[in-house]
């Protein structure tokens, strides 16, 4: 497969749905495979909160692949050898992308919080942008989970007829209260911090220790991507062999596995980009700008298909069984499709039950 890395600057305004804008700005992504000769082999990849342009592939000397590896390669559910993959690094992230920590212009200071809250439209909006100057017009597909899949529904509203399908995964049609509610763990988390200091924290700060307020926070964020059933699968009641039962900071093996994927995520996230991008997902809501949710999903002609984790319980299934029922009950029966896929792992299984889905994705973009 081949992967390159590449970045784009816009030195054009991008205009933000809040009125303010970005500018100028810069997207990084990658891309696999090659582009056909009419550009009609295009796939999109759209990323999660956490995630990155980095969806598939291995780079010299790193440990794991990209986040989607198991499903974008030669002869894989989204088979390179076919098709010519994209996937963008969204603004507000920490990956390269514009985000807070970048420099304005002209004073090449960091943003910091001077950077303007963006939403998932936005992010949206700065890729159709990108697609436009790499001279794609028409997607075969564009596929992503979580708010990877909130850019697809919004991809699927905003410009109808860019791509051919669209399966949004693990996502909702506006975040519910239950998933803000998580985010407000993380941010109130990150902002007490002593060393988030108002936003002028030198990430230089906690590179090897952590930080204490987004590890804390993300520790929230984590219990949300799983589920009861995943939990007592991967740990039971099992304690960590070295500590004793009775001692105060002794710790069940589900202790230490928060703490290690809390404090080591904070070792490499950036707390400003999970700010904003927790904030682009809590006020995530495709029908903002319509009359209705109704009306937003009228747009839509792409063949759209929907698919729930059975017990996703941070973007739970009725809420995407809600976008199938509006669009049947005006008409709009032959565009979309459901798939609610039995799995009791929790929110990530998008990331990690892959065999659980690659039939369905290998079939859609066969079609
Ligand atoms: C599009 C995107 O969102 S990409 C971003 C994806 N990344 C994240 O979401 C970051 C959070 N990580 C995760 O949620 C998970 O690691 C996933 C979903 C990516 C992968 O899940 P799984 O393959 O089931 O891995 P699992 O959750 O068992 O293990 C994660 C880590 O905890 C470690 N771990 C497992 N059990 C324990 C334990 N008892 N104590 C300490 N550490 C443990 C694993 O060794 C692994 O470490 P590593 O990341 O250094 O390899
Ligand atoms: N665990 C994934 C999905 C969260 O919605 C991430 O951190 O990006």
């Amino acid at each position: 497969m081949k992967l390159e890395t590449k970045k784009e600057l816009f030195t054009n305004p991008l205009y933000l749905e809040s009125g303010r804008i970005l500018e100028p700005y810069e997207l990084v992504y990658e891309t696999y495979g090659e582009m056909n000769e009419d550009k009609s082999n295009v796939i999109l990849v759209t990323h999660a909160l956490s995630g990155s342009h980095h969806a598939a592939g291995r780079y010299d000397g790193d440990r794991k692949p990209g986040w989607w590896d198991g499903l974008i390669g030669d002869g894989k559910a989204i088979d390179t050898s076919r098709f010519f993959v994209i996937c963008v690094n969204v603004i507000g992230s920490c990956y390269g992308s514009t985000g807070p920590m970048s420099q304005m212009y002209p004073s090449q200071e960091r943003y910091r919080l001077k950077f303007p809250v963006i939403t998932v439209k936005d992010m949206v909006k700065a890729q159709r942008i990108l697609l436009s100057r790499l001279g794609v017009d028409q997607l075969h597909a564009i596929i992503g989970g979580s708010m990877g899949g909130m850019q697809a529904l919004h991809f699927a509203i905003e410009f109808p007829s860019i791509s051919k399908h669209t399966i949004a995964m693990a996502a909702t049609h506006a975040t519910r209260p239950w998933a803000i509610a998580f985010n407000k763990v993380v941010q109130e988390a990150i902002i007490k911090d002593p060393k988030f200091k108002n936003g002028n924290y030198d990430p230089e700060d906690f590179k090897d220790s952590g930080f204490t307020g987004l590890a804390v926070g993300r520790m929230a964020g984590h219990i949300s991507y799983l589920s009861p059933e995943s939990m007592d699968r991967k740990f039971g009641r099992a304690y960590v062999e070295t500590d004793g039962l009775f001692e105060l900071f002794g710790k069940f093996q589900v202790e230490r596995y928060l703490e290690y994927n809390g404090y080591g995520f904070s070792k490499w996230f950036d707390p400003l980009s999970y700010l904003y991008i927790t904030k682009a997902i809590n006020i995530f809501d495709i029908s903002r700008g319509y009359d209705s949710l109704d009306e937003a999903l009228k747009k839509i002609k792409t063949d759209l298909h929907l698919i729930s984790f059975k017990r996703d319980l941070l973007f739970m299934p009725e809420e995407m069984k809600e976008i199938k029922t509006v669009m049947d009950s005006q008409g709009q029966r032959d565009l979309v499709s459901y798939y609610e896929i039995d799995s009791d792992y929790g929110h990530d299984a998008f990331l990690v039950e892959l065999d659980k889905f690659s039939d369905y994705v290998a079939n859609v973009l066969n079609q």
